[in-house]
């Protein structure tokens, strides 16, 4: 499968080489938007996938639909309106949409979504999110997931870089740091009266984003048009 990655920082950078490596996988080349390249210099891609910024959604639309290629997105920061453009883009080719390609943060969400609803009356909750100093957007991608995973009702409160005293009622808090080379941490906290449960995910580096990238690439480069996430990739399609 040719593979082609828009966005040569340091996750297409670490993806490069982990699809050179990948048996049945060639790597089409990397776009570096900033350095004036687009896709178009590409052929015969089977699947771009998109670790960069969110201003590069318009190319990478406009390519998609003009090629009818499938993409992998994992670029994170998008505006509320963005993700809508992606969702019309997936009307026309599969697109795999995910702010973090890895099984551990997949099986977190699942854990969160399932015992939020058990704690969320006696428990507060915060989630925090570290990384590291290169990173451009906060909240993380993943931060907001885990977000919306334990908050499916939507009648919670959401304060991004809590300051101050956490109000009573339903709210979570965000909280975002930022250092060194950290590669990802998420952790979402429940505190009640004498007791905390802390579910954690640790990334020890960046390959396991580029994996999951990868399995994701494999799985669109034989769906239909369709916009599908990371648990379809993972655990077949959810409802
Ligand atoms: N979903 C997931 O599992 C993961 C998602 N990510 C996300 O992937 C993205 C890239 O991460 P990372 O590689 O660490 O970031 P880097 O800053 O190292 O690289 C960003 C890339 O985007 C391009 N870029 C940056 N700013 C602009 C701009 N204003 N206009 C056009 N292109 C731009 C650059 O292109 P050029 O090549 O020309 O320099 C650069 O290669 C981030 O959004 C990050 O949150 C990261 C890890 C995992
Ligand atoms: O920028 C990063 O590095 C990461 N970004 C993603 C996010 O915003 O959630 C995923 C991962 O945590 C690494």
């Amino acid at each position: 499968m040719k593979v082609a990655i828009l966005g040569g920082g340091a996750m297409g950078n670490v993806l490069a080489q982990m699809t050179e490596e990948k048996e049945g996988f060639e790597l089409a080349g990397v776009i570096e938007p900033l350095k004036g390249q687009t896709p178009d210099e590409l052929k015969e891609i089977d699947v771009i996938i998109d670790f960069s910024n969110p201003a590069n959604l318009e190319m990478l639309d406009g390519y998609c639909r003009n090629h009818s290629c499938p993409a992998v997105i994992a670029t994170t920061g998008y505006e509320e309106q963005q993700i809508k453009q992606i969702e019309k883009l997936a009307e026309s080719v599969p697109v795999v949409f995910s702010a973090n390609y890895s099984l551990g943060i997949n099986v977190m969400k699942r854990v969160i979504s399932e015992i939020t609803p058990i704690l969320e009356d006696s428990f507060d909750i915060e989630i925090i999110e570290k990384h590291h100093n290169k990173k451009l957007d906060a909240p993380s991608g993943t931060a907001k997931m885990l977000l919306a995973a334990a908050d499916e009702e939507n009648d919670y409160e959401h304060v991004f870089g809590r300051d101050g005293n956490r109000k009573r009622g339903k709210e979570i808090g965000v909280h975002a740091v930022r250092g060194g080379t950290i590669a990802g941490e998420h952790t979402v906290i429940y505190a009640g009266n004498d007791e905390i449960l802390e579910i954690k995910h640790t990334a020890g580096s960046k390959k396991i984003f580029a994996a999951g990238a990868l399995k994701a690439a494999e799985f669109a480069a034989s769906a239909q048009a369709g916009f599908y996430n990371m648990e379809d990739v993972l655990f077949g399609l959810q409802k």
